[in-house]
């Protein structure tokens, strides 16, 4: 039987820390504050930004929500990102992704400074992540909840196998670097892989990231993996569901991330950390 890795719990204590460092900051003079840029009305992307307001409301910070239409222009956005670049109330600058199609991701990220960029797509953090520098600069809030999930369950990573299904700026990629930073011995596939069930299943930890619900099932795994599912899609019933058909590999596993309730609090609450990191960095 494995062992369910609560995101959730993890998530409320590392928001109670934020809390307390947003207090102690504020009271110096420095109130963090994030600024959430949203085009279009895609309802999850709606639901995740109120969020992100309402936890950086409830801890303290300044938040700052941008809306723009779905047929908002490039120059547009653009602008808006030069306005808080300059602002000195706001630390930490994200895109809601997906953008619509006239909007370039690589373009607004860019257009970030990169000491406002809390997501930690912009090249130069990308670079510094790849470089391996030791500190200082923000990271993909998703992958680096992931470390914090396993750092928490004291899960290894020194030598140990890990295989990342997906490619993506906003997962695979930072996943890969920070596993690899953490001297595992990294695989990144897509879910076009050919055979990638036997590749998957040599791995001792798994982080599925494609959106394709319950892909990974148990004969993609080895006994006693851990398996991190970063997937989230409602299925015909209206269910929550992940990557990872969880029913399936639980006896198998030997530690596995919930949906709802593993990754996805742990994104926000690391968005969060973040963001106070900037404001003690820009000071
Ligand atoms: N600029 C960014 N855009 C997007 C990111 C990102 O990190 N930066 N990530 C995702 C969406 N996302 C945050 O933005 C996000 C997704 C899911 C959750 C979450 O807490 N999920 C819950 C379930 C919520 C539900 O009921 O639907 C869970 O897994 O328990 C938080 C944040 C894409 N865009």
């Amino acid at each position: 039987m494995a062992t369910i890795l609560n995101g959730k719990e993890l998530a409320k204590k590392i928001n109670q820390k934020t809390k307390e460092e947003v207090v102690a900051l504020t009271n110096r003079g420095v109130k963090p504050g994030i600024a959430v840029i949203l085009v279009g009305e895609d309802p999850a992307s709606l639901m995740y930004t109120r969020s992100k307001q309402r936890k950086a409301d409830k801890l303290g910070m300044t938040s700052v929500l941008k809306k723009f239409p779905m047929d908002a222009s490039q120059s547009e956005v653009i602008e808006a990102i030069h306005e808080l670049n300059v602002d000195d109330s706001i630390n930490a600058i994200l895109v809601q992704a997906p953008l619509p199609k006239q909007i370039s991701q690589s373009e607004v990220t860019e257009a970030i400074a990169p000491q406002k960029d809390v997501d930690g797509f912009h090249p130069e953090n990308l670079g510094r992540l790849y470089g391996n520098e030791a500190s200082n600069y923000p990271v993909a809030c998703t992958p680096k909840g992931i470390m914090r999930i396993l750092k928490e369950y004291q899960i290894p990573t020194v030598g140990k196998r890990a295989v990342i299904v997906g490619r993506s700026i906003l997962v695979g990629k930072p996943m890969a670097a920070l596993l690899l930073n953490a001297d595992a011995t990294v695989t990144i596939t897509t879910s076009h892989t050919t055979n990638l069930a036997k590749i998957t299943s040599d791995a001792d930890i798994i982080v599925s990231a494609t959106g394709i619900g319950h892909l990974i099932k148990s004969d993609y795994i080895k006994p006693g993996a851990t398996v991190i599912d970063v997937g989230i899609e409602q299925n015909s019933e209206g269910k929550l569901i992940g990557d990872v058909d969880y029913d399936d590999i639980f006896d198998k596993a030997g530690a596995i991330t919930p949906v709802p309730g593993g990754v996805g609090p742990m994104t926000i609450a690391t968005l969060m950390s973040q963001t106070v990191e900037l404001a003690k960095w820009s000071h």
